[in-house]
């Protein structure tokens, strides 16, 4: 975990100066303020764990203006810190969402305990509600990152088939996300409790592929030693995915053919006729039926395996999904390495804005892996990403193609005015380190405003303020 970030805020320096020693000690990283507005002011750069906050505070003095400020502020826990006889503001507080109260004068140890108590409870709250929204029915759709109008489509296509058995072909460029869509299929279906085994046609050599599928007997072949099952029973109950299937040989498509049609195959050298319950559903970057037309695929066998056809387009045709994307990717790699989310700053986003993604999403996802790497201080500069990618060192930001969407005629305006709403607030919440408050405030909206259109377009991030 990362050394927790504390802000204290009191108008009297000697207490800053003592607390903030003592909250050192304990291996917090601190930092102090007077007044609320220096509060602020910090937040924009300081992005706290905690707060500590006293409610009288200049230039007004008034208690209750520092009350009305805790709403903007509960995100992470707020602790009180009273001066005598204020008990009753102390319970406002408490009823206005601050975490809990310290009573001057404070005693160190208190301190520790209640704030480390107040920090490891807030963490488990995320973490709960990190998990509970993992396991809700709809992530598996919420993983389809996106809001183009293509994206939209295969979100509601996935929802509709999701729970039939209809077999299904998803095609589209390299890196388009097909094996993305395939398991949200499989994870919105009744066989989401069964495996779903994906199995790359192509990657398999043609010798081997048949009994990688259907298992083999001992001694079905020199080396099969013991019998194997293969990957359709493994798959018995559940999804089997075959990627690449414009890749598989010849041969085997007649067998899988058989499968299909019969329910039904012999493991490699068995006589025992296996049955299986599959949905099957495929994937290929390759023309199906550019294939069929040059007798390189069975013309029988697309027909059984096409079903519903879910066809993705590259990411270049629907640049608003980019920004979307880029929050996306680095709040996953935040959450895997348990550490706050790196941010582009406004120049460094517009590169990624402006690059064409011959490897649409997969190249995408495996630059900001690879610039967030070497980028310091949780910010992506154009400097990190010119390290690596040199020609971005002559990147001019007015130049670009994708910062305001191109006009394109064939999408209705309402869609185009939405690519370039997502993307203009992607980069003010990316060039505010995700500060809610202050980026509502860059855009001249509402918090509460900016908070829907983040919901309505899943630009939510976790650990964002
Ligand atoms: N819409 C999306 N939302 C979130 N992640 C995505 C999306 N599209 C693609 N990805 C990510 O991009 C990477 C490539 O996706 P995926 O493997 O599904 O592409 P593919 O079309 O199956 O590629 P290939 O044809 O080369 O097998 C993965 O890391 C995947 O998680």
């Amino acid at each position: 975990m990362h050394q927790a970030r504390i802000i204290l805020i009191d108008d009297e320096p000697a207490f800053r100066t003592l607390s903030c020693e003592w909250l050192t000690q304990e291996g917090y990283q601190v930092q102090t303020g007077a007044s609320l507005a220096e509060l602020t002011k910090q937040l924009s750069q300081f992005d706290a764990d905690l707060i500590l906050l006293d409610l009288s505070l200049p230039p007004h003095f008034n208690p209750q203006h520092t009350l009305s400020a805790l709403p903007q502020l509960i995100d992470r826990p707020v602790i009180i810190l009273t001066g005598h006889g204020e008990r009753e503001l102390a319970l406002e507080a408490l009823r206005q969402g601050a975490w809990d109260f310290l009573a001057k004068p404070i005693d160190p140890d208190m301190l520790a305990v209640v704030v480390k108590r107040a920090l490891t409870k807030h963490l488990l709250v995320r973490e709960i509600h990190s998990l509970k929204s993992d396991l809700a029915p709809t992530s598996a759709l919420n993983r389809l990152i996106g809001a183009s109008a293509s994206m939209n489509n295969i979100r509601t296509l996935v929802e509709r088939i999701a729970p039939t058995d209809v077999r299904v072909l998803v095609t589209g460029p390299s890196g388009t996300g097909k094996e993305v869509i395939s398991r949200a299929i499989h994870d919105l279906s009744n066989r989401a409790q069964h495996p779903f085994i994906s199995v790359h046609c192509g990657a398999i050599p043609a010798e081997l592929l048949e009994s990688e599928l259907f298992g083999h007997t001992k001694g079905a072949f020199t080396g099969a030693d013991k019998a194997r099952q293969g990957l359709l029973k493994l798959a018995d109950g559940g999804t089997l995915f075959l990627d690449e299937i414009g890749e598989m040989p010849q041969a085997m498509q007649i067998k899988l053919l058989r499968v299909l049609q019969e329910g039904s195959f012999y493991p490699v050298g068995g006589r025992n006729l296996e049955t299986i319950d599959v949905r099957l559903v495929s994937a290929t970057n390759a023309d199906l039926a550019e294939k069929v037309r040059l007798g390189e695929f069975r013309e029988d066998l697309y027909y059984r395996i096409k079903g519903v056809n879910i066809e993705t387009c590259p990411l270049d045709e629907r640049p608003e999904d980019i920004a979307l994307l880029i929050t996306h990717f680095l709040a996953q790699q935040a959450k895997v390495e348990a550490q706050a989310p790196k941010h582009p700053n406004s120049s460094a986003f517009n590169w990624f804005m402006q690059q064409s993604w011959p490897g649409n999403v997969r190249e995408l996802k495996s630059t900001l892996d690879s610039v967030t790497a070497i980028a310091r201080n949780g910010i992506i500069t154009l400097e990190d990403i010119a390290l690596l990618y040199p020609s971005a060192s002559a990147h001019h930001p007015t130049t670009n193609h994708h910062q305001l969407p191109a006009i394109n005629t064939e999408q209705t305006l309402d869609a185009q005015v939405k690519a370039l709403e997502i993307s203009l607030i992607s980069q003010v919440l990316a060039t505010h380190h995700n500060n809610r408050t202050h980026a509502a405030q860059a855009l001249g909206l509402s918090r509460q405003g900016l908070l829907k259109k983040i919901e309505r377009y899943g630009l939510s991030s976790k650990g964002q303020q």
